[in-house]
């Protein structure tokens, strides 16, 4: 005798799995919250001000990407997360986030908001030196700046030591239909344990700078430059990854017919990752 198929199970059984996972999730939540409660006293946040962990956010948002499987989007799971982990951070320390929007605003609010929520208070610039100053004068508090164009070297006031850095690269996943794509430094002034040094970011002062020069060094680092008319010369930022060094950069500057006057480094972040536009991790 043949059995009939198994009912499907009605919507009300199946809102009550979602009621279920519901508050599974929002327990798990606050005993997340518990947890941060015990970490304040562990991590001695206020010597440094700030609660902000680079390193260990980038290692933990790549392994979220690995993880993630099924249909809710990646977006949505990266979006949740960075709003969990900076409001917990918020929690520990309270900051704000100072956007420079002198290259556009919605773009670098979207990208604030996607990457610290609503809850971290959000304070908007018209220069990258007005919110790099904001930070130098606060504890913990974060400057969001373009990480790939600039009018201002906005970068030379954090050679100074004690200044903050730059400590991280934002997105912290990189993808071609990413909600947030903006490609943003994070400044800050972060406890040295604290930083990822896998990319190095050198402030390179130079004489003769012309686009010569430029193409002789774009296919070694990326750079945003600023041309300094009064030296002939221009203020760069160069990111130097484990494949280059900054001999390297120095000497092809060198043979291109730049002189250097001067080099400081100011800041590191996580090496860049990207993953295909739909979800599979890539590296
Ligand atoms: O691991 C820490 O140091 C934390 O403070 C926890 C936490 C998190 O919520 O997971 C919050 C802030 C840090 O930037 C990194 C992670």
């Amino acid at each position: 005798m043949s059995k009939l198929p198994p009912a499907p199970p009605s919507l009300d059984e199946l809102r009550k799995e979602i009621d279920s996972i519901d508050a599974q999730v929002h327990a798990l939540l606050m005993q997340r919250g518990d947890i941060i409660d015990r970490l304040i006293s562990v991590k001695q946040t206020q010597e440094v001000g700030s609660a902000f962990r680079p390193a260990r956010e980038a290692d933990m948002m790549r392994r979220l990407v690995q993880r993630h499987r099924g249909i809710l989007p990646i977006d949505t799971v990266e979006s949740i997360w960075r709003v969990i982990i900076s409001t917990f951070t918020y929690v520990q320390a309270p900051f704000s986030v100072h956007a420079d929007l002198s290259l556009g605003e919605s773009a670098m609010r979207d990208s604030a908001r996607f990457h610290f929520g609503f809850t971290v208070p959000y304070i908007a610039h018209f220069s990258a030196a007005a919110a790099v100053e904001a930070v130098a004068k606060s504890k913990g508090d974060l400057a969001l700046v373009s990480a790939t164009s600039s009018r201002t070297p906005w970068w030379i006031p954090l050679e100074a030591q004690g200044a903050p850095k730059i400590i991280a690269r934002l997105p912290f996943i990189e993808r071609a239909d990413h909600p947030a794509a903006l490609p943003v430094f994070v400044v800050s002034r972060v406890a040295d344990s604290a930083m990822v040094t896998e990319v190095e970011m050198w402030s390179v002062r130079v004489s003769g700078w012309n686009a010569e020069t430029a193409r002789a060094l774009s296919p070694l680092a990326e750079i945003v430059a600023v041309p300094d008319t009064a030296f002939d010369g221009a203020a760069l930022l160069i990111s130097i990854t484990r494949a280059s060094s900054l001999d390297k950069i120095k000497s092809a500057l060198i043979e291109a017919g730049a002189s250097v006057r001067s080099t400081a480094l100011v800041g590191s972040h996580a090496t860049r990752y990207t993953v295909a536009a739909n979800d599979a991790p890539r590296s």
